[in-house]
């Protein structure tokens, strides 16, 4: 089943648009876990048991297991994951971008140690740097177009003078994404939601990408906002393209009491009904 099969089939299931992204900080554990990197695992399965039939998607950052040497406690995340809640895609935040022998090695660390369904992938160094990842059929790649962060203009936003009609930068990547590049289906964009008029602009130029948006919740972008700017529906209710609307520290710090992972539901299900109100109303 391809990546986009699966991101369809879970947003389905759990009639959700949301995904929750897995950032876990020590220095935020309730007691009297707080502090303690050897409790990541622990702090992101009940996490997940918690949240694992609202979701259509997890997103495990991998900094926050790397930070505290914890990459083993992403190993057993992983396998958690498929065990407990085995139809729910994971993607994999790692960012990365190298040149291609270079990629091949961290192709081979999302989808292969970590078992990774999906991997998001800086664009910067161009498509041979991509290509390593797309020698894998059944996997997603979501490709960094207009991030969330306040910088994200610096670069995305410029224009590339020598093509016609001059784009802006992350408008030629979105148009690239959905055609030349996309060799298997598996291309995803990451979009913020706090930058909902290009959010809108991307989905007009990458009509069939499924398209990863962080930035509700924390960040503050509008949830209702990003839904209108780039969720389109099928006869059915369903979606042409899926959205994969991540929020983290919003869910995952929701409380900082003994009662975190019945506060994380709390939020992760009015997220959900945010987002859905959106689509429907
Ligand atoms: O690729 C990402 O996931 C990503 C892209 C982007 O443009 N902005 C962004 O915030 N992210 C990630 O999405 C998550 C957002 O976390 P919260 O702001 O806590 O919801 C973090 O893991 C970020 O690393």
């Amino acid at each position: 089943m391809s990546f986009l099969d699966r991101l369809r089939a879970a947003e389905r299931r759990a009639d959700s648009l949301l995904c929750v992204g897995l950032d876990p900080d020590p220095a935020k554990f309730p007691a009297p876990w707080t502090g303690d990197a050897g409790r990541i695992f622990d702090f992101c399965a009940r996490i997940v048991d918690a949240t694992k039939d609202l979701v259509l998607a997890y997103k495990p950052q991998i900094a926050y297991f790397a930070a505290h040497r914890a990459e083993d406690q992403l190993e057993r995340l992983m396998a958690y994951l498929a065990r407990t809640a085995p139809d729910v895609p994971v993607i994999l935040d790692a960012k990365r971008g190298d040149i291609g022998a270079t990629a091949e090695q961290y192709a081979r660390e999302a989808f292969d140690r970590y078992q990774a369904d999906a991997v998001t992938v800086s664009p910067f160094m161009g498509f041979d740097t991509v290509e390593p990842y797309l020698r894998r059929p059944g996997k997603g790649v979501f490709l960094l177009c207009r991030t969330s962060n306040p910088g994200g203009a610096d670069w995305q936003a410029q224009r590339l003078a020598d093509l016609p009609g001059q784009p802006r930068l992350y408008e030629h990547l979105a148009a690239m994404a959905e055609t030349r590049w996309n060799r298997n289906g598996q291309l995803g964009l990451v979009v913020g939601a706090t930058w909902p008029e290009e959010l809108a602009r991307v989905r007009a130029l990458a009509p069939t990408l499924p398209l990863l948006i962080p930035g509700v919740g924390a960040q503050g972008g509008d949830a209702a906002a990003t839904v209108r700017a780039a969720w389109r529906g099928t006869p059915e209710g369903g979606s042409t393209a899926p959205i994969v609307v991540n929020s983290s520290r919003a869910v995952l710090y929701a409380s900082a009491g003994p009662d975190f992972a019945e506060a994380a539901r709390r939020e992760a299900l009015a997220t959900r009904d945010t987002l859905n109100a959106a689509r429907r109303g």
